[in-house]
């Protein structure tokens, strides 16, 4: 059987080697390739109508045998072998449903390796994507730019409890429109040509799924894929709000301690309305609890600082134990020492005969409170530095050495820090006492507790005197427009005076008159520079006096010494209670 010359063109172009025998093996035709084969191997001799054996020593008597088979004669039979250098491939030739003879195609075997090895990697990557695309705790579908569901993978199956086969090949639409899901991110990709994210409800399964649909483009510009992941955010949800639950908890835990708090500050005595003074106060307990040392009360003069002190003391675990307190400002440098190390006896000129116990010692387990600590003399801020870093003391004039158990609380409304750098206060020192440093704001700068501490005093003093004095809003304006200069100790003294000498029951006129006192000058009666300064003079003390309650504390607030303070209220006929 010959083959059409116009076919023939055809099959000198493939990249095989076709050599085509009859039923008697004898070769009928020959490819431009397969010439070229045989050439380069010395079968030349090749030419139509030879036994095909003589050019094809492997392939042809298989291809012989093989005609005999019934599936070749059928049309159905192949046969894949290789030779010493080729690979070959026998079909059966057929004419008009009949067996007209084989085709023997060859290949040089590295071509075969080409494709398979081709082949194999087209396979792995082929079966890594599956594996992927099934692994994924995400659920992803597929489909073409029709909206045709093309694939959806096993998470998706489980999170939108359907089967792949009862979607693959529907359109989207149609699945919205059977109720499976509620809304298709697929559909909005397609309107939108963008990436889209979605919320999704599945009924089915009752779960939340964040969509997010993809769109993939062709060389057009025209959508060919939209790839949707879809993330089941049902636990990330219930984590949410788990969450929320537990921060809420946690607050009304918070609130209840600070309600607990509110107990224990009540009981001390203590105002804190304003937010700075109760997480002051918070901070104040978590320390006393933890028995913390070094602790620091900054602030200035009658914020409540020795309030606070007390207060630490009576949140920690010292609380049945002594709380002793010293004014490093009352004390002469002198006796310093002594009082708080303590002396034997005959230490010194006029020291006690049996020898005395200093205040650290008596302080025991409990608390010393070191007020006004920017006064301490330099020498004992060397010895207490010794002791705080030994807890161990020696008194004066004696020989053994005593252990120092108490924890110490300091407080000053002094810059420590720049004292330190005018070398009026020891560096060291003030680390050791200054770990937590709680600063107490001055009143003014809490209105809050302005209004509440003056409610809380009017009724400590009508109590205590017997009265039921009370304000009206016009105090608190006053309250408020005043800077407290002497913070809550002024308000404190203020009203204690207010109750117990105003006659009226209603105490806004004294408070407006303590506080904004007449600046009246007689016109027809001009007063002289000197009277002049002396009345501005009592006006400065007679405010300070409600401020403070001792020589001292009026000395520090007005900036002068005590001397001068004692002397001018003198001159005055002022007098402190
Ligand atoms: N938050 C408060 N609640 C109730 N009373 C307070 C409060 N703060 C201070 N006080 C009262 O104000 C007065 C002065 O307080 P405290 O002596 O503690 O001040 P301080 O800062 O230690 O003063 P100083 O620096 O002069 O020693 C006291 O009578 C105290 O009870």
């Amino acid at each position: 059987m010959s083959i059409p010359a116009r076919y023939q063109h055809i099959l000198d172009s493939v990249s095989y080697a076709v050599v085509t025998m009859d039923l008697n093996c004898r070769v009928t035709y020959l490819n431009e390739r397969a010439k070229v084969f045989l050439k380069g191997r010395g079968r030349d001799h090749y030419r139509v109508g030879i036994e095909a054996e003589a050019i094809l020593p492997l392939a042809a008597p298989q291809a012989r045998k093989a005609m005999q088979t019934e599936e070749f004669q059928r049309g159905d039979g192949r046969i894949v072998d290789r030779g010493d250098e080729l690979f070959f491939e026998i079909t059966p030739l057929m004419a008009d449903g009949v067996m007209a003879g084989a085709v023997v195609s060859l290949q040089r075997p590295e071509r075969f390796e080409e494709l398979a090895t081709k082949l194999d990697s087209h396979r792995r990557l082929v079966k890594q994507l599956q594996t992927i695309f099934d692994a994924s705790s995400d659920g992803i579908w597929v489909c073409d730019g029709d909206g045709t569901v093309i694939s959806i993978n096993r998470a998706s199956e489980q999170i939108n409890g359907i089967r792949a086969e009862s979607v693959i090949g529907r359109n989207v639409d149609t699945i919205v429109h059977s109720g499976m899901v509620d809304r298709s991110v697929t559909l909005e990709v397609l309107r939108c040509k963008e990436q889209v994210s979605i919320m999704q409800h599945i009924k089915r399964t009752d779960k939340e799924l964040l969509v997010t649909g993809t769109p993939a483009f062709d060389e057009k510009g025209a959508i060919n894929l939209v790839v949707v992941n879809e993330r089941d955010v049902t636990d990330l949800n219930r984590l949410k709000s788990n969450l929320e639950n537990m921060t809420r908890a946690k607050e009304k835990a918070q609130d209840e301690l600070t309600g607990f708090m509110m107990l224990e500050l009540e009981q001390a005595g203590i105002v804190a309305e304003s937010k700075a003074m109760r997480k002051l106060l918070t901070t104040a307990v978590k320390l006393a609890q933890l028995d913390a040392s070094g602790i620091l009360l900054l602030g200035e003069s009658g914020t409540g600082k020795s309030l606070a002190a007390k207060f630490i003391h009576k949140n920690s675990p010292r609380r049945d134990k002594p709380f002793l307190s010293i004014n490093c400002a009352a004390l002469p440098e002198s006796l310093f020492e002594a009082e708080l190390f303590g002396h034997e006896k005959g230490a010194f000129t006029g020291a006690a005969e049996r020898g005395k116990i200093g205040l650290i010692g008596l302080a025991g387990e409990g608390t010393l409170f070191l007020d006004e600590v920017g006064e301490l003399p330099l020498a004992v801020q060397a010895k207490l530095l010794k002791c705080l870093d030994e807890k161990e003391y020696l008194p004066v004039g004696g020989r053994t050495y005593k252990k120092m158990q108490c924890s110490i609380i300091a407080a000053t409304n002094r810059d420590l820090e720049l004292m330190v750098q005018k070398r009026r206060f020891r560096e060291d020192l003030f680390y050791r006492l200054n770990t937590f440093a709680l600063s107490i704001p001055p009143l003014r700068e809490r209105v809050e507790d302005i209004f509440e501490l003056a409610s809380h005093y009017i009724k400590v003093y009508n109590e205590k005197y017997g009265q039921s004095k009370r304000i009206t809003t016009r105090t608190l304006d006053i309250f408020q427009a005043y800077a407290f200069p002497g913070n809550v100790r002024e308000l404190v003294n203020i009203i204690k005076k207010g109750v117990a000498l105003h006659d009226g029951e209603v105490l806004d006129d004294f408070f407006e008159d303590a506080l904004h006192p007449p600046h009246k000058v007689s016109s027809t009666h001009e007063l002289s520079l000197n009277q002049e300064l002396d009345r501005t003079e009592r006006m400065v003390l007679q405010r300070a006096m409600t401020a403070c309650s001792t020589t001292r504390q009026m000395a520090r607030l007005l900036g002068t010494s005590q001397p001068t303070i004692v002397r001018k209220l003198k001159k005055h006929g002022f007098s402190l209670q």
